[in-house]
């Protein structure tokens, strides 16, 4: 083959791969005669070596220019009457400090250039020495020399101008030339002028000062005059429609200068507006809560006074409007004009309750006048869902092991240089010569990564993937090319030293430690030994996948663990599904204070595969029923539910209820596939596509990702995945859509897919004795009297379900009857949600009372007519029944 032939050859695959392996001594002469200068202004040493030369020319600039400012009288002649000649190598003394060159040099700069200004020059080194060094740009070279530029005009012109007739060269030759010409041109004053407008355009330009004439304050809002006794009737603060939406969503301001709803910690997290500089004179910001309101829809009140009020049943008292409440706040506020003290809310929904009611006594009672109790509303504690259990401790961090991941592994260097030269050699070997190769020496696999010499293909490489990985020889190379987002080249290498990252440290970390996140898990830790702890809510739900022996079950646990961790249990419930009964056994001892499970069943672990149907499509019930509560509610999902029902908002006598988070473990999923196909298929599909809302999360993980039960429905919507090492590239693309994790070493190795990006992991290790102790230690403490019940689910080809008739009764039948009498609302989704029951259940029961005369026939959309109006009807229905 010719010299030239090999030269214009193009650098595509096919060829590459048609052509036998070219002759690497033949290839490394011609190229390098070629491209040597090239590369050696492109190599990263010679910038290095620029670098360190700018920094010190930066130094030495610095130094020889402060040591002139006090030397130049003395080396102010001697510079001046030596010529360049002389100075180099005449032997003539100077005082400054960097000798001959420097007293030279400085005087250069001040003298004849620009004076002080020439410290910039200082500056310019060195940003340019950092750039070089660091090899990338740390400061923005062309818009500091704009600012350089400036500066050395600036302020020569304005030492010049400023220290007129002295004899030091504060603006140097520059300086004082440019203030001659100026002065001539507009005159002393005109460049006195002239500088401030230069120096405050470039103070402006450089930090955008708000300039704001202060506005008059807005008059703070009047109390609405109330009667007697400063009394000021109640509403929510929701249903105060005193500032548009767009109002509210720029930030506070108020036409009617009555009030300004700032937004709620919730609304700022989601959605702040891009941010205004506000003079705070400006406004007046008066918090929603801290304004006096008015009813607005409701019709003026019949003021309760002492008299009304004193035999009014608690009832009586909600049904009689909003509540009015003394408030001595107001009263102030009004005498001082000021905005009042945050008056309490009442609901005048029956939906949400916001306060309790006291009666308590006023000040006259001491001056011995008959005493007169007033109501008061109380503001109730925000509910706290943990209260149940408020003597529950988290898990410490001692029961943890360590796993001798504090020793810190150092790599060996000779591998690291060993392994580098290999690359730059075997990539020779393939005509492809590279620009710089750095490693990152990760827990489980170092990375290097190379920037390719300019013109040769990425694709080139990329195709190359199988012989490079070859030459290389060693197992479980992964060679992504290129690294999204970088442009450069990484040839992942497995350590000869691995290190266990122990979820200890995870957890310890600051990062967990400090996470707000819904449900955190700390998974395990990236080449770059960062802690990947990501949010299983936002997931929203989690697929994993692994041959056996790789690392799934330590997986499983790491997540779980993590959530202990964080968690208390009144806000989260597992339901764990394991067909292979040993992997989960252990966090039965959690059963009362984490685990959810279906009425009527001992065990709360689910290993049968008819149990798992039925409690999948319990859950689908339950993420239904969540779906009405939320839709009630008026809330968007679990966030806000929650964070509505711990404000009291939301009334629990009408079925509201704190919800925990519900995380669906299923290990073995394959396992129940094959079982049970579609059935299960169905509600898992079902739960994925709908429950994140809700807060229902899955993990499902399985040995066998093959299509056929990871379905395309399944993987549509589990966005994120997990591929511990597989045994075959479709596996790998199964799981992950893309090769690679049949490249992983085991043991915790593992490439997670998630938010549109593959990153390689090693998992957090625990071991199976710490878990048992995490699990000792939350089952030793006192939990609730049962597991987390989910809603009942009775099959519709269960023969047990069918029978709808009434001498065989459902066992719910008489509380579904005292429900709709003593609601008086025929409805089935009234009983479902009340009794925590399935659809069809509910329908099932409805049938039941109306052969029973309760209720009346179905009505279509309308709720059914109920026929038995009291509870002593009732009885007398139930007495005949049985
Ligand atoms: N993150 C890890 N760090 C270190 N070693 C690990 C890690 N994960 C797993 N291992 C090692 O691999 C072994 C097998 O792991 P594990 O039991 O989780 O595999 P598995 O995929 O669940 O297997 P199977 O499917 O057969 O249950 C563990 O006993 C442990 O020695």
């Amino acid at each position: 083959m010719s010299k030239n032939k090999l030269k214009t050859e193009k650098p595509e695959s096919k060829k590459a791969k048609a052509t036998p392996a070219p002759n690497p001594e033949v290839l490394k002469k011609d190229k390098e005669a070629d491209v040597k200068v090239k590369e050696l202004v492109k190599d990263e040493r010679t910038h290095k070596v620029m670098g360190v030369f700018f920094l010190l020319l930066s130094i030495y600039c610095f130094i020889a220019f402060t040591s002139y400012i006090f030397s130049w009288e003395e080396d102010f002649d001697k510079v001046n009457r030596y010529s360049t000649r002389e100075l180099f190598f005449g032997d003539v003394s100077v005082d400054n400090l960097l000798g001959r060159l420097g007293a030279f040099v400085s005087h250069g700069f001040f003298y004849n250039g620009f004076g002080i200004a020439s410290y910039l020059f200082c500056y310019f080194f060195f940003i340019i020495g950092v750039n070089f060094i660091v090899g990338r740009r740390v400061f923005r070279v062309w818009r500091n020399v704009k600012y350089i530029l400036f500066g050395l005009l600036f302020i020569s012109m304005s030492m010049s101008f400023l220290s007129f007739g002295a004899e030091f060269p504060f603006g140097g030759a520059v300086g004082n030339a440019l203030t001659k010409w100026t002065s001539g041109f507009v005159g002393k004053t005109g460049t006195a002028l002239l500088l401030l407008v230069l120096g405050f355009s470039w103070l402006i330009w450089k930090f955008n000062f708000d300039f704001k004439w202060p506005e008059s304050k807005p008059k703070p809002p009047k109390p609405v005059p109330v009667p007697a006794a400063a009394v000021s009737p109640i509403v929510p603060a929701a249903e105060q429609p005193l500032t548009s939406p767009q109002q509210k969503s720029n930030g506070l301001k108020d036409n009617a200068g009555v009030m300004v709803i700032p937004p709620t910690a919730e609304e700022e997290e989601e959605e702040l507006p891009p941010m205004q500089l506000v003079e705070k004179e400006d406004i007046t910001v008066i918090p929603a809560h801290h304004a006096p309101v008015v009813p607005l829809s409701a019709p003026e009140p019949e003021h309760l006074t002492l008299e009304d009020d004193e035999d009014y049943t608690e009832e009586e008292l909600a049904a009689a409007g909003p509540l009015l409440y003394i408030d001595e706040s107001v009263e102030k506020a009004r005498d001082l004009d000021l905005p009042a003290e945050p008056p309490s809310r009442k609901k005048n929904n029956t939906d949400e309750v916001a306060f309790e009611i006291k009666p308590t006594y006023s000040d006259e009672e001491d001056e011995g006048e008959e005493i007169v109790p007033v109501r008061e509303a109380v503001p109730v504690d925000p509910y706290d869902p943990s209260l149940d259990l408020s003597n529950y401790r988290f898990p410490g961090l001692d029961l943890l092991e360590n796993h001798n991941a504090d020793k810190v592994i150092v790599q060996d260097t000779t591998e690291l240089e060993k392994n580098k030269n290999q690359i730059i050699d075997t990539l020779k070997n393939y005509d492809i010569s590279i620009q710089k190769i750095s490693a990152t020496v990760g827990p489980t696999v170092t990375l290097y990564e190379i920037v390719p010499a300019a013109g040769v293909r990425i694709s080139r490489i990329k195709n190359l993937e199988d012989d490079i990985a070859l030459s290389l020889s060693a197992l479980g190379i992964r060679i992504i090319a290129p690294i999204p987002g970088k442009g450069t080249i990484g040839i992942e290498v497995p350590n000869v030293k691995k290190s266990i990252v122990s979820l200890k440290a995870l957890l310890a970390s600051e990062k967990f430690q400090n996470s707000t996140m819904d449900l955190p898990i700390a998974i395990g830790k990236k080449i770059d030994n960062e802690n990947f702890i990501a949010d299983l809510a936002k997931m929203p739900h989690l697929l994993m996948a692994g041959a056996t022996g790789q690392g799934k079950s330590v997986g499983i646990n790491t997540l779980l663990v993590s959530l202990l961790y964080k968690k208390h249990p009144s806000q989260l419930k597992f339901v764990l599904v394991d067909p292979k009964k040993v992997e989960l056994s252990l966090y039965k001892l959690i059963e009362k204070h984490f685990l959810a499970k279906l009425p009527g069943e001992d065990d709360a672990i689910i290993t049968d595969t008819k149990k798992v149907i039925h409690t999948l499509n319990a859950l689908c019930i339950e993420m239904d029923l969540r779906y009405d509560l939320l839709k009630e509610a008026g809330t968007r999902n679990i966030r806000e539910y929650n964070s509505k029902f711990t404000q009291r908002r939301l009334n629990p006598q009408k079925g509201h209820r704190y919800l925990p988070f519900i995380v669906l473990v299923v290990d073995e999923f394959a396992d129940l596939i094959m079982t049970a196909g579609k059935e299960v298929e169905m509600p898992i599909a079902r739960l994925a596509q709908l429950a994140r809302a809700v807060g229902i999360h899955l993990i499902i993980a399985t040995q066998r990702p093959s299509v056929n039960i990871i379905t395309g429905t399944i993987k549509a919507n589990f966005p994120a995945r997990i591929a511990f090492k597989v045994s075959s590239k479709i596996d790998s693309r199964t799981i992950l859509d893309i090769g690679g994790a049949e490249q992983l070493i085991g043991q915790g190795d593992m490439l997670v897919s998630f938010n549109g990006e593959l990153v390689r992991l090693q998992c957090a290790f625990v071991d199976t004795p710490e878990v048992e102790s995490v699990a000792e230690f939350i089952g030793n403490q006192k939990g609730y009297p049962d597991a987390f019940l989910l809603p009942e689910y009775v099959d519709d080809k269960d023969p047990d379900g069918r029978e709808l008739s009434l001498s065989d009764r459902d066992p719910l039948f008489e509380e579904a009857a005292q429900v709709i009498v003593q609601t008086q609302q025929g409805s089935t989704s009234l009983l479902q949600r009340r009794m925590k029951l399935g659809y069809n259940r509910a329908g099932r029961l409805m049938d039941q009372l109306e052969a029973a005369g309760i209720v009346g026939p179905n009505m279509g959309s309308k709720a059914r007519e109920v026929l038995v109006k009291t509870d002593a009807d009732l009885q007398e229905i139930l007495n005949d029944l049985l």
